[in-house]
C-alpha cells in the first residue's frame, strides 16, 4: 500500500499536501510516512512472530531520533555502527538490551559506552577486535556479550560496491577462524561470547543467498555446540532489497524471506536477530525539490533543482535510480530531460532522460525510495544547509529535524587569533 498518493491532482504524504509542506519547511526537504514505516514493519515482524526473534532496525539507513522512537515503540532494537548511533538510539528510548554494535572497527570509547550502556551484544569482527574488547571490559571489570561476525562467502548478487559476505571484502571474521576464535573467547574472562552473526550485503533481489548464509550460520552454531560452546543468538543481518522503479523489478516478499529463515532456526534454539535498514525505511521517504530553471545545452534538455547530491547522493555513488513524480499532476505532453541539482560536480544529476510533463520554474519533484540512505548520507558540501526532515503521520506533520542556519553551520568553526 502507497502511503504517497495524488489527490486533486496534488502528490500527497498520508492525508498532507506536499506543497503544504514546502511552503512551511521551504525546498529541499524529506518526508516520511509514519504509516509506512509502522506497516514495513510490522509486516516483516509478523513473518517472525511467535519466535522471539528481534528486529533490530539499521540505524545508518534512516536515524532521525523520531523515526527510531516511532520503530521502538512498535518494538524494534537496533543495529548500530558508532557512538553516534548509540547516543541516538538510547535517546529515542530504545532499550539496551535491544542494541547491536555492529562495524568492522569500533574505538576503546565507542566500546566503553556500549559496555556502560548494557547493549545486548558486540558484533565483532576480527581477532584484534576481540582483542581490544577484551582489554576494555578488563578495566571496566565486567564481561563483555558478543557475536562474531563471520564472514560466510557467500556472494548477494548485489551491486559490488555494496556487497559484504564475499570472502575478500572487509567484512567479517574469515570463516574457519570461527570456531578457534570463539572457544577462545569463551574462555576469557573478561569475554562473553553468545552467538554467531552476518551481514552479506544490501539491496539483495533474490532469497537464495539469505538461505545458503543462514545455513552456514545453522551449522556453524552446531559445530560448536559440539566443542561445547553455548550458543544463544544467531543474527543474520539486514540486506533485503526493495522496489525502485514502480515498473520494475519485485524483491522477494518479507513473509518468504521468514519463512526460509524460520525454516533453518526454529528448532535451533537461538534468538534469531535481524538487522533491516533500506526495507523499512526505504519507501517510506521521498525527498521533495524545487524547479530552480530549465536549461538547454545544445539540444540535452536540463532541469535544474534545488536539492543536490549533497542531499540525496545515492544517483551520484552508485548510480541508483530513484523515480521522479511531478507533485501538481499536468495534461501536458511528457518531454525527456535530465534532473540535475546545483552542486559544482558533474555527477550531480539525479536522472537522466526523466520524462517530466511541467518542470517550470517553482514547480516541484519528488523523488521516490528516498528515506534509507537518504538523510542519512548527506552532507553540507558547497555549505549547503542539510535538508529539513518531516514526519507525517495521517493529518498531521511535523519537523523532525530543521534546515540550520548559516550560522548554525559554521558554529564549530573559529579563526584562530593568531591568524
Ligand atoms: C551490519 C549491517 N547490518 C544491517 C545493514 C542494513 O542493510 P539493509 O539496509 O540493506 O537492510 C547494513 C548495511 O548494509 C549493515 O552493514
Ligand atoms: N548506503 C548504501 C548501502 C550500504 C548499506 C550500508 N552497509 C545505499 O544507499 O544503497
Amino acid at each position: 500500500m502507497d502511503h504517497f498518493t495524488y489527490r486533486d491532482g496534488v502528490l500527497h504524504a498520508e492525508d498532507v499536501p506536499l506543497p503544504l509542506i514546502a511552503d512551511e519547511v521551504g525546498t529541499p526537504f524529506y518526508v516520511y510516512a509514519a504509516a509506512t514505516l509502522r506497516r514495513h514493519y510490522r509486516v516483516f515482524a509478523e513473518g517472525f512472530a511467535g519466535s522471539g526473534a528481534l528486529v533490530a532496525f539499521a540505524v545508518k539507513a534512516l536515524s532521525n531520533i523520531a523515526v527510531l522512537s516511532l520503530l521502538g515503540k512498535e518494538g524494534a532494537g537496533a543495529d548500530i555502527v558508532s557512538g553516534g548511533e548509540l547516543f541516538r538510539a538510547l535517546k529515542a528510548g530504545i532499550p539496551a538490551d535491544r542494541i547491536v554494535f555492529s562495524g568492522v572497527g569500533k574505538t576503546r570509547a565507542e566500546m566503553k559506552a556500549a559496555l556502560e550502556a548494557g547493549i545486548l551484544q558486540f558484533n565483532v569482527e576480527s581477532e584484534a577486535e576481540l582483542r581490544q574488547l577484551a582489554g576494555v571490559a578488563e578495566e571496566m571489570d565486567v564481561a563483555a556479550p558478543l557475536a562474531l561476525r563471520v564472514n560466510p562467502d557467500v556472494d548477494a548478487g548485489t551491486d559490488t560496491r555494496i556487497s559484504t559476505g564475499r570472502k575478500n571484502d572487509k567484512f567479517g571474521i574469515p570463516w574457519d577462524e570461527a570456531v578457534r576464535l570463539y572457544t577462545e573467547a569463551a574462555a576469557h574472562p573478561s569475554l562473553a561470547p553468545r552467538g554467531i552473526a552476518m551481514h552479506i550485503g544490501s539491496q539483495i533481489t533474490s532469497l537464495m543467498p539469505f538461505e545458503k548464509a543462514a545455513g552456514r550460520g545453522r551449522d556453524l552454531v552446531t559445530a560448536l555446540r559440539g566443542k561445547g560452546c553455548e550458543v544463544a543468538s544467531l543474527d543474520l543481518g539486514g540486506g533485503l532489497g526493495i522496489p525502485y522503479r514502480q515498473d520494475g523489478e519485485v524483491p522477494p516478499l518479507p513473509s518468504d524471506y521468514a519463512a526460509i529463515i524460520r525454516r533453518l532456526t526454529d528448532d535451533l534454539g537461538v534468538q534469531v536477530i535481524m538487522e533491516p535498514g533500506r526495507l523499512i525505511a526505504g519507501n517510506a521517504g521521498l525527498f521533495v525539490t524545487e524547479v530552480l530553471l530549465q536549461k538547454d545545452q545544445d539540444g540535452t534538455q536540463y532541469v535544474i533543482v534545488d536539492g543536490g547530491m549533497n542531499d540525496l547522493m545515492r544517483p551520484a555513488l552508485y548510480g541508483s535510480h530513484h523515480d521522479v513524480q511531478e507533485v501538481a499532476q499536468s495534461d501536458a505532453e511528457p518531454k525527456s530531460c535530465h534532473i540535475a541539482g546545483p552542486v559544482c560536480e558533474s555527477t550531480d544529476v539525479f536522472l537522466r532522460d526523466a520524462a517530466l510533463r511541467d518542470p517550470k520554474e517553482g514547480a516541484l519533484l519528488a523523488f521516490r525510495g528516498a528515506g534509507a540512505y537518504g538523510a542519512t548520507q548527506s552532507s553540507q558540501y558547497n555549505t549547503r544547509p542539510l535538508a529539513p526532515e518531516v514526519l507525517v503521520d495521517g493529518e498531521r506533520f511535523a519537523i523532525i529535524r530543521k534546515r540550520p542556519s548559516y550560522e548554525d553551520m559554521l558554529s564549530g568553526e573559529a579563526v584562530p587569533s593568531w591568524l
